[in-house]
């Protein structure tokens, strides 16, 4: 069975707590915005668009249970404050952001229908809400494939079979199912054309160590694990074919924020010559900044460096700074832009999102 972070049916909502993986495999009821806010926040449940589905899921379970109201501006109001709410459990991944503004707007459009009820609206906001889980599968599985196939031409031309290193998780514990990075791994192996992944513990929280890893071992893709520092020795020792990363927001010129430690992965790719990949729906895309130096950097908790599973390991009184993403220039991410429409160049992906969005 595929492994899943998010549980969803008309009204009921679970997600797997991330922080207990992989030791522990528990799923924890999400019955309102305020329970979803405090899980994203705390990274119970993490990745861009989980974050985004299970905030948008949220709503609707409390919408199902009758929020809301009474009267249809009331009902507009409360929906559009919810997720104004959630997108403040987490600033830098832009998913979050977009979808609210596309359900608030769903939920607006309703309620000047004629003859609108507030019935019609909460189903108009939830129905756009499952909408959304479904369209990200099908949007990871585009991705696997058509990151599989272009990488698959750039690095191994004549045949043969490709080493691929990743940081973080970007898989199916980082979205509704298959992943992003992760599934044109998952998509490399299903072609008999994966050597191995190597994937990075991923400092301070762990997602490749605790999360990557549990999905390269439970799936039984050939998988290395490797500690953040040995990435640019991986790629002089280990024949990486590529780097393939995720990312939290890909900007309007293609600089990308992605987890900390991407900007120096596609440095250190940069100077082997390995072609670096950022794998990412275009609901991870956002044109309405210019560059990456616009992007907000969510900074964490100093205690999330300084301790490891609840135990202090640095100096005490030594100064912390902690931030959970960086930017990776476009001009490094010289494989390409992997998103469900196709691989692009960064400066072709503006238009290519363009085309699609009229
Ligand atoms: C497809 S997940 C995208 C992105 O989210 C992760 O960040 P976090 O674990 O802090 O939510 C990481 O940056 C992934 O690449």
């Amino acid at each position: 069975m595929a492994l899943e972070a998010i549980r969803y049916s008309r009204g009921s909502l679970q997600i797997l707590d991330q922080l207990l993986l992989p030791q522990r495999s528990c799923y924890e009821a999400v019955g309102s915005v305020r329970q979803a806010w405090e899980a994203i926040r705390a990274m119970k449940v993490r990745g861009a668009p989980a974050i985004a589905l299970v905030g948008c899921l949220s709503l609707a379970v409390e919408l199902q249970a009758g929020a809301g109201g009474p009267g249809l501006d009331a009902l507009v109001a409360f929906v559009r404050e919810a997720l104004s709410f959630l997108v403040t459990a987490r600033p830098t991944a832009v998913n979050m952001a977009r979808v609210a503004r596309q359900l608030a707007d769903a939920a607006a459009r309703e309620a000047e229908r004629e003859g609108a009820t507030e019935e019609a609206v909460r189903e108009r906001v939830i129905r756009c809400a499952e909408d959304m889980l479904e369209k990200d599968l099908r949007d990871n599985r585009s991705i696997g494939d058509l990151g599989a196939q272009h990488l698959l031409e750039k690095a191994a031309p004549g045949g043969g079979k490709v080493t691929v290193l990743t940081h973080c998780n970007t898989g199916a514990l980082a979205t509704s199912g298959y992943g992003t990075a992760l599934g044109v791994i998952r998509s490399l192996h299903r072609l008999g054309r994966l050597e191995r992944a190597l994937c990075t513990e991923t400092r301070p929280y762990n997602q490749g160590a605790r999360l990557t890893a549990f999905e390269l071992v439970y799936e039984q893709i050939p998988a290395t694990l490797i500690a953040d520092s040995a990435a640019a020795a991986a790629m002089a020792q280990r024949g990486v074919s590529a780097v393939v990363v995720g990312a939290d927001r890909v900007v309007a010129n293609g600089d990308t924020a992605n987890k900390v430690g991407t900007y120096q992965l596609a440095i250190a790719a940069k100077h082997h010559g390995i072609p670096f990949y950022v794998a990412a729906p275009s609901s991870s895309c956002d044109l309405c900044l210019e560059t990456g130096r616009e992007i907000v950097i969510e900074e964490r908790p100093g205690q999330e460096l300084t301790d490891v599973s609840g135990v202090r390991v640095a100096a005490p009184g030594i100064e912390v700074w902690n931030p959970a993403f960086d930017v990776t220039p476009h001009d490094l991410i010289t494989g390409g832009i992997i998103t469900e429409m196709g691989v692009f160049a960064p400066e072709e992906l503006r238009a290519a999102l363009n085309a699609t969005a009229s």
